[in-house]
């Protein structure tokens, strides 16, 4: 609840001042490089800091009889007012060495002076002084609002400067940059509103004020100025302005203004008069100048130009990232009181609803009431006889914002009639507790006396098309209602299509279900074992997809044949010699681990597939390990002879086989159960298991391997799931 807390301020501080902020962005780009400018022509003399007072007043005596002021800029450039040997004024950059002239004093060029005035109050006099502080102040706001979304992001301070998982490329770049340029901005912002506040004389007028007692000042023991003690003391790096006395009369004195106190000089003996330290505010107000502007810093004003530019970036990636957001959302056709089909959504960044709007389309298309609405809007639906929820995960496995109201309303609203009901997790491999938060809601619809499940929980890691399409296919199978990929959510899948060309395909085994098909693509073709092929059986928009193992140069299918499968019985009826067209589907989570100690296979069924491909290409001979499980020994008997010689090659360590219908009648979790801490112990030593074939043995897999952890390891299994050595790819 809290992410969203920090979120809508974080956007309604950037909506209401987003305006200004660009133009000051804009502007203050422009403004640092004026430093740099103005540091260019180098009259800083070598070892400045090792000058001190005394000599240059005493070279400067000798070259200018009158002196009026000497003051040193943020740059350390000495600039000399008073009038020269031959009676001629002089204002000028001088070497505090030796007296000569440098350069000339410049004014500030034109072009500056616009864009200064601009970025100080949009030419709007004091009403934009007022809006530029403000903005400032927002600005600030903005940041602190960011840095708190990010700590939610990243699961704490620890993890602050920690990897960060690139979910789309705004989001990405607009925290990876948001970290880099956080102190910078922090800095512009509060040293602007500082300033703004400042100017609006909102701080405590403290002047600087000297009691000198002019009766009082002495004119002996005169010295020369090079004597004076404190003249000695100051080194020329400390100061800001040297007024020089206007005549020779006692009452005339120095004024020294150095960076943090004024000193007032008798003129003759050297003594200090009186010695007055800044106030805070004027303390603060300089500091503030030099970082709001860099003045006297080359690398701090190209620092501030770079976290301008960041500002703007971030205005854009903000506004990308909220169109995102708001661009999934639909209106209704059908009230939620007269819908069948009750689709909820729970969403933080808007692309669940992509996915939820292809259904809910395909839906009303063909003539059916839906409805669609947050998870949060959940409520009595008196009509509802299907519950769709697709839900993502966010923060701990915790619920994202849309429906973070969902599991108290859900205790609350009991449905009339019975609702059968599908849950699809979104989530990310990349996070330790992926699509938690679906698993919760599928358990507690579990929990209710109305609710019935149509389907098994299905999961879509990092918003694949094809999980997807899996989901679609099952959900489809049970009510008979055809929904698939729309063409856009399909986008990022290759939209070419191969031709392969049929090679092998064995009869339907010796158990009378599964079959191999080989299939040859034309040319080369970028495919690995664990990718998936893409066929559309009927010509139409229904696909069907198969994991695939890479044998030699040919993609093998390991299928299933079902009585009236759309796929199984097409790839089936394929002969030697026929060609077909489909579409190749890189599944880049499910590829075999190069550099892993040992990797551990585990299948069940046609999930085989994948595997047979990855240990023919294991040429590096990792030590592998595959359980597989199957329904009987007839099942086994088309991979056998290529497993034992993958066994004589090396490229198979250990092959153990469970047989739910014979013998001892184990399921593969069984030998898991045998071996857990060898198990256990390959994830300790960095090794790679992988998952390929029935969710139902997904999860139970994943609860056997976590008991394992819990009793072997110091971590959970999240906590190897995030480091990618728990690789799976279920169905
Ligand atoms: C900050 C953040 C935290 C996430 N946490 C999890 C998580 O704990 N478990 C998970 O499976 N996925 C997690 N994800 C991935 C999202 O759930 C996934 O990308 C989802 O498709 C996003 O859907 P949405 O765009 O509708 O919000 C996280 C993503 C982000 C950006």
């Amino acid at each position: 609840m809290t992410i969203s807390v920090w979120r809508y301020s974080h956007l309604a501080l950037a909506v209401s001042s987003f305006v200004f902020i660009v133009l000051a962005a804009l502007t203050g780009i422009i403004l640092a490089f004026e430093p740099v400018a103005t540091k260019l022509p180098g009259y800083r003399v070598q070892e400045f800091e090792e000058l001190n007072l005394a000599q240059t007043i005493t070279v400067l005596k000798k070259q200018y009889p009158e002196l009026i002021e000497l003051s040193v800029d943020a740059n350390q450039f000495v600039t000399v007012k008073g009038t020269d040997a031959d009676g001629n004024d002089v204002q000028a950059y001088v070497n505090p060495r030796n007296g000569h002239i440098l350069g000339v004093v410049q004014q500030q060029s034109e072009f500056f002076q616009w864009v200064t005035a601009f970025h100080r109050s949009l030419f709007l006099k004091e009403t934009g002084r007022f809006f530029i502080g403000l903005t400032s102040f927002l600005l600030l706001l903005i940041a602190v609002s960011g840095t708190f979304l990010i700590l939610q992001r990243q699961r704490g301070l620890k993890r602050f400067f920690g990897r960060i998982v690139k979910d789309n490329v705004a989001q990405y770049y607009h925290v990876v940059l948001g970290r880099l340029s956080l102190i910078p901005i922090i800095l512009i912002a509060v040293t602007g509103t500082y300033l703004s506040v400042s100017r609006f004389g909102l701080l405590p007028d403290e002047k600087v004020q000297h009691n000198v007692d002019l009766d009082a000042i002495a004119s002996e023991p005169e010295k020369p100025a090079a004597d004076f003690p404190v003249f000695q003391a100051t080194a020329l790096a400390q100061v800001q302005t040297v007024e020089f006395p206007f005549s020779d009369f006692p009452e005339d004195y120095y004024t020294l203004k150095l960076k943090d106190r004024e000193l007032v000089v008798n003129q003759f003996t050297g003594d200090i008069l009186s010695e007055v330290p800044y106030p805070a505010t004027t303390l603060f107000t300089n500091l503030s100048l030099d970082l709001h502007t860099g003045r006297g810093s080359i690398i701090w004003s190209i620092v501030l130009a770079i976290a301008s530019g960041n500002i703007l970036f971030f205005v854009y990636s903000g506004f990308v990232i909220t169109w995102k957001r708001l661009s999934g959302r639909v209106k209704n056709k059908y009230s939620a009181a007269e819908s069948q089909f009750i689709l909820l959504v729970g969403s933080e960044n808007g692309s669940t609803y992509h996915y939820a709007n292809a259904v809910f389309r395909q839906l009303l298309q063909q003539g059916h009431k839906a409805y669609l609405a947050n998870l949060n809007s959940y409520q009595a639906f008196p009509e509802a006889s299907h519950f769709i929820i697709l839900t993502a995960t966010y923060g701990l496995g915790e619920a994202p914002t849309d429906a973070a109201k969902f599991v108290s309303q859900l205790e609350g609203v009991e449905q009339q009639q019975p609702v059968s009901f599908s849950v699809l997790g979104f989530g990310s491999y990349a996070y330790p507790d992926f699509c938690k938060f679906a698993f919760e809601v599928h358990q507690l619809l579990l929990n209710q006396r109305w609710a019935s499940p149509l389907i098994d929980v299905h999961t879509v890691n990092d918003k694949s098309p094809e999980d997807f399409s899996r989901w679609a296919e099952a959900w489809s199978q049970q009510t008979g209602i055809v929904v698939g990929l729309s063409e856009d959510l399909a986008g990022a899948a290759p939209k070419a299509l191969k031709t392969l060309t049929v090679t092998v395909n064995t009869p339907a085994g010796t158990d009378g279900h599964t079959f191999l098909l080989r299939l040859k693509a034309r040319g080369r073709t970028k495919v690995k074992s664990g990718d998936l092929l893409g066929i559309y059986p009927a010509n139409d928009h229904r696909e069907r997809l198969y994991s695939v193992g890479v044998i030699g140069n040919e993609i093998q299918l390991s299928v299933r044949l079902y009585p009236n499968g759309l796929g199984s019985a097409f790839l089936h009826a394929l002969a030697p010699g026929q060609q077909i067209r489909a579409k190749l589907l890189q599944n880049q989570h499910f590829h075999f681990p190069v550099k892993a100690p040992q990797v551990i296979l585990i299948s069940n069924g046609t999930g085989i597939a994948p595997f047979l491909g990855m240990i023919d290409e294991n040429k590096q001979k990792t030590p592998v390990r595959l359980y597989c499980g199957f329904r009987e020994s007839a099942s086994v008997r088309i991979y056998s002879q290529f497993l034992e010689e993958q066994q004589k090659a090396g490229k198979l360590s250990e092959l153990k086989v469970a047989l739910s219908r014979e013998g001892k009648k184990q399921y593969v979790c069984d030998l898991l159960q045998e071996d857990e801490q060898a198990m256990a112990q390959a994830l300790e030593q960095g090794g790679v298991l992988m998952l390929c074939g029935s969710l139902a043995m997904q999860k139970d897999v994943l609860q056997l391997l976590d008991s394992a952890c819990q009793k072997y390891l110091p971590h959970d299994i999240s906590f190897y799931q995030s480091r990618s050595q728990v690789l799976m790819d279920c169905y």
